[in-house]
């Protein structure tokens, strides 16, 4: 970038001497060593001078125009790679992040943040930041040619322009600066209203609220695009005031000579070269302070990321490419797992929601937990899954803290939660989620859906498993997700195997079903099931209440 703005500006002062030349019938003779150069290259005659040297300045420009169309090219490729690289590295930083984060974020903000931060800081402060400096070093070196030709107007040109970019520069700042927050604000908030509002479609249609939304997503985007329009104009706003002052500071000089007396022809050359030099340095001047105020409305959104960037830069320095899903060391589980004084409180609750919790599941028996709504038990599930950390007291497998090894725990459970998250995919790349097409084993597919009390459903469709479920797997009924959830729980053949309200919303007969194949399972698998049916626990060999945050085994 340093060498093309050098090129750039010599581009520009190569046409001035040319016109001289034109213009000079005896500029050979009044520069000696020109004229032997010219002499050597038989071109000392002016019309010849003239045509080789335009050409040398024709080839000097194709030369020039081809580097800039290169490092065109080689920045936006610098920019586009590091903002996919970044923007997939900040996606696996947030996936890995504990779970508690992302029940204390809004995934509004994380999308925005993924979405527009990587491209942020590389299209909106890096880019413009080198392109800054280039620009300045355009204008120094158009300004330095100024001052061997005319020091004096350079000089002026010089005073007068700067002291105009730093009153803008310092009286814009706040303000862009401000509109940069509000834009960064309300563009996560207008996602979270798009989002709610067509998340929740079925209740904004019946409940007539999509008015609600349209409004809440509008309020939200009118300051976003205010925010974005007042910028707008303020990034506009200077081009026309350092017009306007050096126009009319051209025109006041004019008046201050014809005032004092000065001859019109005397006026003249001063007047041409400070034209010249003003109308030159202005669209420099222009781009700089256009630059300079991007970066500053682009900033609260990459202060903000700037902490995940620098972590991203230091694992690229350490060589370490992508993020590390490394597989993990394997946690036994032979004999059982032991809750010991297990208490937990949520960072933003005031009291504990697990009180000293005490008991033990031996290896392959069925658990049932029970107790009313709002008493722990979910919370309870998910420490057991090593979702959250618990505030004091442990889980034990075989005697191992499983916060040792959370990782390797986690290689033993399949978990089927109340609501099934399906993926926009088909039945199979839904049971046997986050494997790749050609990973998926389908004969283990096929012994989940038996299981998961699946196979008649799935006889009925044209496309049998490969049948596309819709986004969050709105073709299906609530019952058949539901079993979908179970299948994919059953295809990773755990060894523990934990369901939340698993069965909520199966009738009765399938219900049972379901609940006799997973009572084959009992003794091969551990099964910890919370279940409000007391048809869905009746097999169980001992249930865990849980009453006001404390458990009693019964
Ligand atoms: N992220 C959170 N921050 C603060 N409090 C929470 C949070 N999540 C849950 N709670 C509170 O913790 C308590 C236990 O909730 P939990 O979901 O474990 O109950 P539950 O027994 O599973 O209820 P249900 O049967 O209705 O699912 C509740 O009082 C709930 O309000």
């Amino acid at each position: 970038m340093l060498f093309g703005a050098i090129l750039e500006a010599l581009g520009i002062s190569a046409i001035l001497p040319l016109v001289s030349v034109i213009g000079d019938a005896t500029f050979l003779e009044r520069h000696p060593y020109l004229m032997d150069w010219a002499r050597c290259c038989g071109v000392a005659e002016h019309t010849s001078f003239i045509i080789v040297s335009a050409l040398f300045i024709m080839l000097l420009y194709l030369l020039k125009n081809a580097y800039i169309a290169w490092e065109c090219r080689l920045q936006i490729s610098f920019a586009t790679n590091n903002m996919v690289y970044y923007s997939r590295e900040l996606l696996g930083k947030y996936l890995a992040k504990p779970y508690l984060f992302h029940v204390n974020n809004n995934t509004a903000t994380l999308i925005r943040n993924v979405n527009s931060g990587a491209s942020v800081a590389f299209n909106a402060i890096m880019m413009p930041m080198f392109q800054l400096l280039t620009e300045i070093i355009t204008a120094a070196t158009i300004w330095l040619m100024l001052i061997i030709v005319d020091p004096i107007t350079a000089l002026m040109v010089a005073g007068i322009l700067s002291v105009l970019l730093l009153a803008i520069l310092r009286g814009f700042r706040r303000k862009i600066t401000r509109q940069g927050k509000v834009q960064n604000e309300f563009s996560a908030q207008y996602i979270k209203w798009l989002n709610q509002g067509l998340g929740a479609i079925k209740e904004t249609k019946i409940m007539h609220k999509e008015a609600f939304f349209v409004q809440e997503f509008g309020k939200a985007y009118d300051k976003f695009g205010h925010a974005n329009g007042i910028f707008n104009f303020l990034n506009q706003l200077p081009r026309t005031i350092i017009e306007a002052v050096v126009v009319s500071g051209l025109l006041l000089l004019i008046v201050i000579k014809a005032l004092m007396g000065g001859s019109p022809e005397s006026i003249v050359p001063l007047l041409g070269m400070l034209a010249l030099a003003a109308f030159r340095l202005m669209p420099s001047a222009n781009r700089i302070v256009s630059f300079y105020n991007g970066i500053k409305f682009q900033q609260p959104l990459f202060n903000q990321l700037y902490d995940e960037f620098y972590a991203i830069r230091k694992q690229i320095e350490q060589g370490k490419s992508g993020q590390e899903y490394t597989s993990c060391l394997p946690m036994e589980f032979q004999d059982k797992i032991s809750v010991r004084a297990l208490a937990f409180k949520y960072p933003e609750g005031k009291k504990r929601v697990l009180k000293n919790i005490n008991f033990d599941i031996p290896k392959g028996s069925f658990v049932g937990i029970i107790g009313s709504s709002g008493a722990g038990k979910t919370t309870f599930v998910d420490i057991l899954l090593g979702l959250l950390k618990p505030t004091s007291g442990s889980i034990y497998v075989d005697g191992v803290d499983i916060g040792d090894n959370i990782h390797g725990w986690q290689e033993n459970l399949a978990y089927v939660p109340q609501t099934i998250y399906l993926i926009d995919g088909t039945i199979k790349e839904n049971i046997a989620l986050g494997l790749k097409m050609q990973d998926i084993d389908e004969e283990k597919v096929e012994r989940a859906i038996a299981m998961a009390e699946l196979a008649d459903y799935i006889a009925t469709l044209p496309d049998g498993i490969n049948t596309k479920v819709g986004e969050r797997g709105v073709k299906l009924s609530g019952g058949q997700r539901q079993r979908i959830g179970i299948a994919r729980a059953l295809y990773q053949q755990p060894k523990v195997l934990v369901l939340d309200e698993a069965t909520s919303a199966l009738d009765n007969e399938t219900e049972k079903n379901i609940t006799e194949t997973i009572l084959k399972l009992k003794g091969k698998i551990t099964i910890i099931a919370i279940a409000h049916r007391t048809t869905t626990l009746a097999e169980c060999d001992f249930k865990v209440k849980f009453i006001n945050g404390m458990a009693q085994v019964i």
